[in-house]
Parts: structure tokens; sequence; C-alpha cells
């Protein structure tokens, strides 16, 4: 509450997806509490280097700078794609509310369906989970690796350089770029990236007013279904590029939750269900994890564990 107005400050990076993103939380924030969020740009050097740190590991520069910018004081709160947050906590912030989560899949976009497509047909992800999932379905289709943000990845479909793209449903709709999709792939088809299409509202831990304030914007259901997904990825000790795939539900009473590790070929899988109680998601996840590895899953990451 430290703006002028006495509004929360809410720091963005200038992206089209996450001004998208921090605008629906903070409308989300003002509809429920009648209260103003203060939208701060902040401009981080992954943004200024453009899509190459991205893919070099780099998500960790987008979340780092706004991390900067809540540890000067000159932000109270930050939204972050949740799957691009490293598993592991750091002790000076908390994700204060994590929003409902709408839509977890990911989309096929292009002209054809996915089972339509031609044998050879030129297919653009950069996700070696996406790849591997994918082959494992279509091993005659050529997956070929891409950069950049969604629009920039959308425009080699329309270019012809490539004959369709997958990215997650979730960004494609908050950016208005849903009428392209051809497809969505259900998770039997393709398992989502654990914390696929849900928003992380983070903030200082030692801001106990801020913390309070945030609290409204928690989905309870989704909070249980992404800390299983997340606690069974760190249990897998999977980089952010391992083709690890998880999604969870929660229909109040259970938690269902199904993950799968895939060889980079897409040749070998192991994919496992599990169901608990949503107040033990973390251990479900955790137990999970300990299951999959017993089957051999860390052997199929391979190159792409830690
Ligand atoms: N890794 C990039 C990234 N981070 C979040 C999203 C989309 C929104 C989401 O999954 O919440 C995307 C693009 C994509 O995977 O298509």
């Amino acid at each position: 509450m430290t703006s002028r107005s006495g509004a929360l400050r809410l720091g963005t990076r200038r992206s089209l997806l996450a001004t998208t993103q921090s605008q629906l939380v903070a409308d989300a924030y003002t509809e429920r509490t009648g209260r103003a969020v203060e939208l701060v740009g902040v401009t981080t050097f992954g943004d200024v280097t453009k899509a190459h740190l991205a893919q070099l590991g780099g998500t960790g520069v987008f979340v780092s700078a706004l991390r900067d910018k809540l540890v000067e004081g000159e932000i109270d709160f930050a939204v972050h794609s949740l799957k691009d947050l490293p598993t592991r906590q750091d002790p000076r912030f908390t994700l204060a509310a994590l929003p409902a989560r709408h839509d977890h899949r990911d989309a096929l976009v292009g002209t054809h369906k996915f089972a339509d497509l031609a044998p050879g047909a030129r297919v653009g992800t950069g996700s070696p989970r996406r790849v591997a999932m994918l082959s494992a379905l279509r091993p005659d289709l050529e997956y070929v690796a891409i950069r950049g943000n969604a629009d920039t990845r959308i425009g080699k479909v329309n270019s012809g350089e490539l004959d369709a793209v997958v990215l997650a449903s979730a960004g494609l709709h908050r950016i208005g770029r849903d009428a392209e999709i051809a497809q969505i792939f259900e998770v039997e088809e393709l398992l989502p990236a654990p914390g696929q299409g849900a928003l992380a509202v983070e903030c200082r831990a030692d801001r106990a007013d801020v913390i309070e304030f945030l609290r409204v914007l928690d989905d309870p259901r989704t909070r249980s279904a992404v800390t299983a997904e997340r606690a069974l990825l760190a249990a897998l000790e999977a980089g952010c590029a391992a083709p690890v795939g998880a999604f969870a539900a929660d229909d109040g009473h259970t938690l269902n939750l199904t993950a799968v590790v895939v060889s980079i070929d897409g040749r070998e899988t192991v994919r496992k269900s599990a169901a608990g109680s949503p107040s033990e998601a973390a251990n479900l996840g955790r137990l999970l994890a300990a299951e999959m590895i017993a089957e051999g899953a860390d052997r199929l990451m391979g190159e792409h564990s830690h």
C-alpha cells in the first residue's frame, strides 16, 4: 500500500502475455475488493535480449527481475506463469494466491487437426515434453525446435515455414489468438507441463499486509492441484526442459494426479496416476514421483534431468 493513491503496485513485464495476465489479476482484485491496483512496467534483461534467453534456461531472468523489484520495495506483488517458476522455494517470497486455473491443456495452431497432418509435416515446439509425447502419437511428423513469443511462433505457420505449432491453450486465449487453434489436446494425448495454465501471485514473505489483501484471489482447488504437480516435478529433480507432464484435479474431496515421463524419442514412457486427499497434495506428488523413479523414470529423463 505504498503508492501515493494507496493502491497495491503490481509489477509486470511488458510482453503482451505478461501485461494481459497482470491486468487479469488486477481486474479480479479490484472486482472483489473495490480497491485499485497500479500496474508498474518492469523492463527485464530477458526482454531486452529477446527470445534467446528464455530458451537458455533464462525464464529465471524474467522472474528474478520482478523479484528484485519486490525486494527493493518498488512493487508490492507480481504475477508469473506458474510453469515458469522454479520449484525450489525462495524463502524471501511467498505465493500469496493461486487464482483459478481455467485451461491447463496444450493446443495445436494451424489449419489441420493433428491426425490430419500429412506425413512429414513440420510441427514447431521448443518443448522436449511436447516433442516426446507427440512423437509417441505421430512418429512420422517432423518436430522443429522454435523460439520466441506466441506471435513469432504463430507467424511461422502463417508464413508457411511450419504446418503447425503447439502452444499452451491458456496463453493463446489470454492474448486473443484462440481463433487460430485447430485442436486442443486432451490430457490422455498430451499431458501438460506441471502448473501449466495457472497464474502465480507472488509477494514478499515479510509483507503480512499484502499477503492478507491478496488472499481473496486464491482458489484452494487450483492450489492443491498445482501443489501436487510441482511437488512431483521437484521430487523427480527434473529440469525445466525435462520431458515431464503432470496434471492434477481437485473435485473438492479427492485430488487425482496423473504424470508421465517420456524418453526424448517418445518410445519409452512411465505414466502413473494416484489419488489422495487435497490436504496432502505435496505428499501425493512426492509419492507418485518415487513410484515413477522406481519404474525407471530417472533413467528416461537422462540428460534432461537437473
Ligand atoms: N514457457 C513459456 C510460457 N509460459 C507460460 C505460457 C503460457 C501460459 C501458461 O501456460 O500458463 C507459455 C507459452 C506456452 O507454453 O505456450
